[in-house]
């Protein structure tokens, strides 16, 4: 059943707004997806001959986009990810007809090499650090920060402090990723993609440039794939973005990328639509711990109006007790709403097999939401809008939503993934927030063992706390 929406004053002074730039800011399920497909509709109606682009993240959430304009019927109006449209458009402007991408043995091989350099450096000798050495090789290129000079001055606002980086660990890096470089040779990784291109804008052919171009969860791309983006609107550029759901390292200011959001440009939305009072109270709670919260693009929430049950904390006293305690309560549902779409939200792939093999084990039906699957699997590929068990991560689990949301081993990560004292929590909590938030009527957080850093952050008198 289609539900009737009231746009609040808020959203309508955003629908109406006519000028060339805009940013949309608001607070996780306010409404900035659903206002932006509704814009972008009116000027792909209001338009005929020019042509309109919706930029959403990942698969998931651009089938969905698709799937809520389908109806329109408009051929003027095109869904995207920056990655599909990105890798036709590369092929074009460097004359290319299949793309190579590298994989991970690039990073390792180049830190091979530059172990004849600096042996007994902690980015060489601890293998636990590779992720953040791919991490900031990312950050390099999404920010083309790719001169030494250049990389070795940039302020690190935005990229997380998982590691403390001095100058000395900045040279380390800078060497990998020169190796890398070198090494990657006619191979492009993801970040080449968007890096060249906002190089080489004026050849980007006339057909892959818009009239209007729409930006969704523009806070997760990097400064590069940003400024493509807005490089190749021609006539407008609408963007929507919440710092407060920022879960990957890119920094950029809106300058930077090419938008001026000066005073009426900039919209704020700050009621969620989506959640209960119930739900947001204790989302908010672990969001207030967040840095991010003192930031002054930071949007502050107003409470929801629904009202609806507490949030459940269920505390085992290990991952079988957690899974078990998981299968009940997925079966309780089931029987009480036999249509109800429950999402069942994992930090890893690694905890989502987990889930996997219990309901494999239990004979509970499921399906993935992911962006892409491996050859025999794509039948099991679902998406939110189904009834049903949906198994995702939380990274993937952005800009979508649930009746139901489990999230499960909500426990530390383990210690070589901590790397110390100096793991990012800041960027845990933004999970753990983004989770919280996808969930419409009931929300379940899983733990076990004593060491539940986050979960001890929770305001207490916002959930009901179940021991098992
Ligand atoms: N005025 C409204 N009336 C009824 N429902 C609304 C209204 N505005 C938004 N919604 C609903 O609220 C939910 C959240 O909207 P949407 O996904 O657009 O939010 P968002 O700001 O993009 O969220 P997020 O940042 O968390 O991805 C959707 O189900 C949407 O249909």
């Amino acid at each position: 059943m289609k539900k009737t929406i009231t746009y609040s004053d808020q959203q309508k002074e955003v629908i109406n707004y006519s000028g060339s730039q805009l940013l949309i800011r608001g607070i996780a399920g306010s409404g900035k997806t659903l206002i932006l497909l509704k814009k972008a509709r009116d000027v792909a109606e209001k338009n005929p001959n020019e042509t309109v682009a919706v930029f959403s993240y990942g698969n998931p959430l651009s089938d969905s986009a698709k799937r809520q304009l389908e109806s329109y019927n408009l051929p003027n109006l095109t869904v995207k990810t920056f990655h599909s449209w990105a890798m036709r458009t590369y092929c074009l402007v460097f004359r290319k007809r299949k793309i190579y991408m590298t994989n991970r043995q690039v990073i390792s091989d180049a830190i091979k090499e530059v172990s004849t350099i600096y042996p007994k450096h902690r980015f060489i000798t601890n293998k636990d650090l590779k992720g953040f050495i791919e991490e900031e090789i990312s950050w390099i290129k999404g920010s083309d920060l790719c001169q030494r000079e250049k990389y070795m001055k940039e302020p690190r606002k935005g990229r997380g402090g998982k590691v403390r980086v001095t100058p000395e660990d900045r040279e380390v890096i800078f060497k990998i990723y020169e190796e890398y470089e070198k090494i990657r040779d006619y191979r492009l990784d993801y970040d080449d993609l968007g890096l060249q291109l906002s190089r080489n804008l004026d050849k980007i052919p006339d057909e892959q440039k818009f009239d209007h171009v729409f930006i969704d969860e523009a806070q997760d791309l990097t400064k590069v794939n940003l400024m493509v983006l807005c490089g190749i609107a021609r006539k407008s550029r609408i963007v929507g973005a919440d710092k407060g759901q920022k879960i990957f390292t890119t920094s950029f200011t809106w300058e930077d990328v090419g938008l001026n959001i000066k005073g009426r440009r900039t919209k704020i939305l700050r009621n969620s639509y989506r959640s209960t009072k119930q739900i947001m109270e204790l989302a908010y709670s672990i969001q207030e711990k967040d840095e991010i919260s003192k930031d002054e693009e930071f949007t502050r929430p107003d409470l929801p109006t629904a009202e609806g049950q507490k949030p459940k904390v269920i505390f085992s006293k290990d991952i079988e007790s957690q899974h078990q305690a998981l299968s009940e309560a997925i079966r309780i549902i089931q029987r009480e709403d036999p249509d109800a779409v429950i999402g069942i939200l994992s930090r890893n792939r690694e905890h989502m097999n987990n889930v996997q093999k219990l309901l494999n084990r239990e004979r509970i039906d499921y399906k993935f939401i992911q962006s892409s699957a491996k050859k025999g699997d794509q039948e099991k590929l679902g998406s939110h809008h189904e009834p049903g068990v949906k198994l995702t991560t939380l990274h993937t689990a952005k800009g979508l939503e649930f009746k139901y949301v489990f999230i499960t081993d909500v426990v530390d990560p383990p210690t070589y993934e901590r790397l110390g004292d100096d793991f990012d929590w800041d960027i845990e909590r933004r999970l753990l927030y983004v989770g919280m938030s996808r969930a419409m009527k009931q929300l379940y957080l899983f733990t076990y063992g004593d060491r539940h850093n986050l979960i001890d952050e929770l305001g207490k008198p916002f959930y009901e706390k179940v021991m098992i």
